[in-house]
């Protein structure tokens, strides 16, 4: 019995099939695949190109993006710096049920403050990947497809990450992604650079 957070006296109930069955059921390693950058850095495309490339090779993943999520589970939550905070702690604690269910886990979101996905890291950190797409801010600015960093520029919308909200780009990610003379690879190369540190690691594998 125990106290965690606001919650007394509470049980853990532990179920008879575990995170590892699920995991061979599945054939690979249940992770979060963390994916962080400035809005318009290609995150949410990163995202689904993987999960493609994945399905395609019979890997089981789930995306968990940003806006999504802002559209459901984190409606009631704005762009203050403890709205984000909120707002990536339970996206973490999400990612981590997912992991936890053998899923290969694809979170994309701004996750702009270097301590709160530390915090998420520090959920799961054997099976953590952070992958910085680092993409610098006048690209993703002239791509702008949803017009928001005209809106910033304007001082219509305030607090906008890269604009009047800082970035704190990762220190010690697993993986980078950014622009080769001058070009972005394309989001079938940055998903492969993602599928290629899987296979790598061993995640497309059950491991007995
Ligand atoms: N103030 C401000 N700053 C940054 N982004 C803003 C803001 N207001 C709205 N949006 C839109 O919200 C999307 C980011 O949501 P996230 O949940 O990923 O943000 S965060 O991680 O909590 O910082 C982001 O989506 P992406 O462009 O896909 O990153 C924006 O469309
Ligand atoms: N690798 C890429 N090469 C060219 N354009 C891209 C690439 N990745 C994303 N884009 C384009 O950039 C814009 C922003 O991408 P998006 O995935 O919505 O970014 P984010 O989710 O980080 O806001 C979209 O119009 C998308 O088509």
């Amino acid at each position: 019995m125990s106290t965690v957070g606001n919650s007394t006296n509470i049980f853990w109930h532990e179920c008879p099939v575990r995170s590892v069955d699920r995991q061979k059921l599945l054939n690979q390693q249940g992770c979060i695949v963390w994916i962080t950058g400035l809005s318009g850095s290609g995150k949410s495309t990163l995202a689904c190109s993987l999960g493609r490339q994945l399905h395609s090779q019979g890997k089981l993943s789930y995306v968990l993006d940003g806006d999504n999520l802002r559209h459901g589970l984190n409606k009631n939550l704005g762009f203050t710096p403890e709205d984000r905070t909120e707002n990536i702690r339970r996206v973490g604690e999400v990612a981590k049920l997912f992991a936890d269910a053998g899923l290969i886990c694809i979170a994309s979101l701004i996750s702009p403050y270097r301590k709160d996905r530390d915090a998420c890291r520090a959920l799961l950190p054997e099976k953590f990947i952070e992958v910085f797409l680092n993409m610098p801010l006048e690209l993703c600015e002239g791509r702008d497809p949803k017009g928001l960093y005209k809106l910033a520029r304007a001082g219509k919308i305030k607090g906008f990450t890269g604009i009047d909200d800082p970035y704190e780009p990762p220190l010690n990610c697993e993986i980078e992604i950014k622009q080769k003379d001058g070009n972005c690879p394309t989001p079938n190369e940055m998903a492969g650079q993602v599928v290629s540190y899987l296979e790598d690691k061993g995640y497309l594998e059950a491991h007995y």
